[in-house]
């Protein structure tokens, strides 16, 4: 069985549907996104005294994913470090990064020096509505993921990856591979050039939903907000 897949027309369709007919708002939607997200990074690296996560924040959505990880890591006891260079002036935002202020939460901005001292890393940059070369000032910050041995975790896709078609082709430096991937509601076509730990996120779908867009709700466990899978899609 070959893991179901969204394309990114499909994906932002589907959120929009989520909105409307399903009645959520973005903030819902986003908690538990940077929920799920922030589950993940505890399974594959649960925390130890004083463990450091930088947390690397893109202009849309998917940098409100990271900003709303970042507070549920603080809280399991991680020490994150905020890295949000292109600031979103919408109210949605701003309360996200006032909540990580009030938990002492530094943003720093110096992303290669800020890798040099840090255990984990997230990368909530782009997700599904990134197209084209990436524009200042993420290059660098995309070829110092590349070419860390600090773990990172991708949110919804490595950024810098064509949603539909994965790493991109050209450019000169090496491309970025993360470590792990966490999907939000359903993978992007992209997964099948990722060969790390994958994880599924977004125990919020109805099954009608799932069968409108076509993909596989996975089972969760307990109370988890997120499965591991392997590359066919079966839970791990
Ligand atoms: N279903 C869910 O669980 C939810 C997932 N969410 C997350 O939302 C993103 C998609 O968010 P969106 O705001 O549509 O866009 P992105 O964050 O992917 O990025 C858009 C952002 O980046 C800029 N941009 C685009 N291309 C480039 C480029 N080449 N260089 C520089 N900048 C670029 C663009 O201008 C925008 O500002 C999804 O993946 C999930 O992570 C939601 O939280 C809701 C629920
Ligand atoms: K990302």
């Amino acid at each position: 069985m070959a893991l179901k897949t969204l394309s990114a027309k499909a994906a932002a369709a589907l959120d929009r549907d989520l909105m409307s007919t399903g009645a959520f708002s973005i903030d819902q939607l986003m908690e538990l996104a940077g929920l799920s997200v922030s589950q993940a990074v505890y399974r594959v690296h649960p925390v130890t005294q004083g463990s450091r996560v930088l947390v690397a924040v893109g202009p849309g959505n998917n940098g409100g994913d990271g900003l709303v990880a970042a507070r549920h890591l603080r809280h399991y006891g991680f020490l994150p470090t905020v890295y949000y260079p292109k600031r979103s002036k919408n109210d949605l935002y701003q309360r996200l990064v006032k909540q990580l202020e009030d938990l002492d939460v530094p943003f720093v901005e110096d992303f290669p020096a800020a890798l040099e001292s840090t255990d984990h890393v997230v990368d909530a940059i782009f997700g599904f509505s990134f197209s084209g070369e990436v524009r200042e000032p993420f290059p660098a910050v995309i070829q110092a993921m590349a070419n860390t041995k600090v773990p990172v975790t991708s949110v919804d896709a490595p950024s810098s990856w064509n949603i539909e078609e994965g790493p991109p082709k050209s450019g000169t430096g090496s491309s970025f591979h993360p470590d792990v991937l966490v999907s939000l509601t359903a993978p992007k076509p992209l997964v099948k050039f990722f060969s790390g730990r994958h994880f599924i996120g977004g125990r919020f779908v109805t099954h009608a939903i799932a069968k409108k867009y076509d993909f596989d709700v996975p089972e969760y466990e307990g109370i988890d907000q997120v499965v591991e899978v392997g590359p066919e899609g079966h839970k791990l």
